[in-house]
């Protein structure tokens, strides 16, 4: 079997794309049709061996010393082998091991890989949520990283107490019964706002829709916008705090929803009449949070086709809404479009929430450790 069909990149879950998380080496593509596979942190002499060999496509040795120098607990090879843990495209994805290794790096002074460890212990990647833990983590980092300042700053502002658990929403405005469709006003900041604005844009990419037929992504003139996930490598404390706002406006676990989404249409952009619900899916999207994040723009507002609902947030505004009738089933008059955007730039954030606990499929890895 060809290598390259098989060595899948978890792109789902690496939105930067491998190779830039911030403070990253760029390295060559390797040769052929193989994806970079890889996505050094940190130069070391351990990791040029590494990617020498990875160049010469001996990944098997290449696994046994990265495997063997983080267990000799070198940093570097620590942060690297951690990466490789969430690709899971060389060796089997593993996020405790990754967590782990985030974890180690950290402590032996690799600011990257503790902020990565602080955001998978708030979101509960790789093991048991555990936000003071986070928090700490960023506290402690605070006065040497911007980053790590920047998020302590957000997280102290909100309504969010020491174990993570947002407050109560106030009651929401309700805008249809059946389907259900609520109004949230001002859940989220004019700073939160621009937040996500910042931490998603350069990541957005021309959306995509499954198509029916071939069950791969293509674009489709449904939906003429730019997205991008919050992946596990994306979904910082900051973000991960708004999930977990997002839950509590939805009573439902953070868990429960897919990455976070940032969606951007221009001019003449739309998202066309859809159901958010998938046929045939076992752990539904029952429910949608769509977070409205900017102004200045015309046209864009959200509306139920079926029931003649159409709302437009302010920046912060969130709707709620169900996508499944009280038996599960999608349900059809949760139909929904965006309309088009007439003149300037929509920004909004929509999170896609499960019935249950939602986790995406591993990837095949080459080496089977
Ligand atoms: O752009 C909108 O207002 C709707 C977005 C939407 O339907 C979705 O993200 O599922
Ligand atoms: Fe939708």
């Amino acid at each position: 079997m060809g290598i390259a069909l098989r060595l899948i990149i978890a792109d789902h879950l690496h939105p930067h794309g491998v190779g830039k998380w911030p403070g990253k080496r760029k390295h060559a593509p390797l040769p052929g049709t193989l994806p970079a596979p890889y996505s050094s942190v940190m130069a070391s002499p351990t990791i040029a061996r590494v990617e020498a060999l990875l160049n010469a496509r001996r990944f098997d040795d290449a696994a046994k010393l990265l495997i063997k120098a983080a267990s000799a607990g070198e940093a570097p090879a620590l942060a690297e082998l951690g990466h490789w843990r969430v690709a899971g495209n060389i060796v089997r994805r593993d996020l405790s091991a990754a967590r782990t290794a985030f974890e180690r790096a950290g402590a032996a002074g690799d600011r990257d890989s503790a902020l990565l460890h602080a955001a998978f212990l708030a979101s509960g990647v790789g093991g048991a949520a555990d936000w003071p833990g986070a928090l700490k983590i960023v506290r402690r980092l605070a006065p040497h990283d911007p980053r790590a300042a920047q998020q302590v700053r957000h997280l102290d502002a909100m309504p969010l107490d020491a174990q993570g658990i947002a407050d109560a929403a106030p009651a929401p405005e309700v805008l249809s019964a059946a389907p259900r469709v609520e109004v949230y006003r001002s859940l989220l900041t004019a700073q939160e706002c621009a937040y996500l604005v910042t931490a998603g844009s350069p990541s957005l990419q021309p959306s995509v829709v499954v198509d029916p037929q071939s069950g791969r992504l293509i674009p489709h003139p449904i939906r003429t916008s730019d997205n991008t996930q919050f992946g596990v490598y994306a979904e910082d404390m900051v973000v991960n705090a708004i999930n977990r706002r997002i839950a509590a406006i939805s009573g439902t676990a953070p868990e429960q929803g897919e990455p976070l989404q940032l969606l951007r249409y221009r001019a003449g952009g739309e998202y066309r009449a859809h159901m958010d619900a998938l046929p045939g899916e076992p752990n539904q999207r029952v429910l949608t949070v769509i977070v409205y994040l900017n102004d200045g723009y015309e046209g864009g507002e959200t509306t139920f086709v079926r029931r003649n609902v159409t709302f437009r947030g302010r920046p912060g505004d969130a709707i709620l809404f169900a996508n499944v009738t009280s038996d599960g089933r999608p349900d059809p008059e949760a139909q929904h479009a965006g309309l088009p955007v007439t003149k300037g730039i929509k920004l909004i954030a929509t999170r896609w929430i499960r019935g249950a606990r939602f986790t995406f499929p591993a990837p095949n890895s080459l080496l089977p450790y």
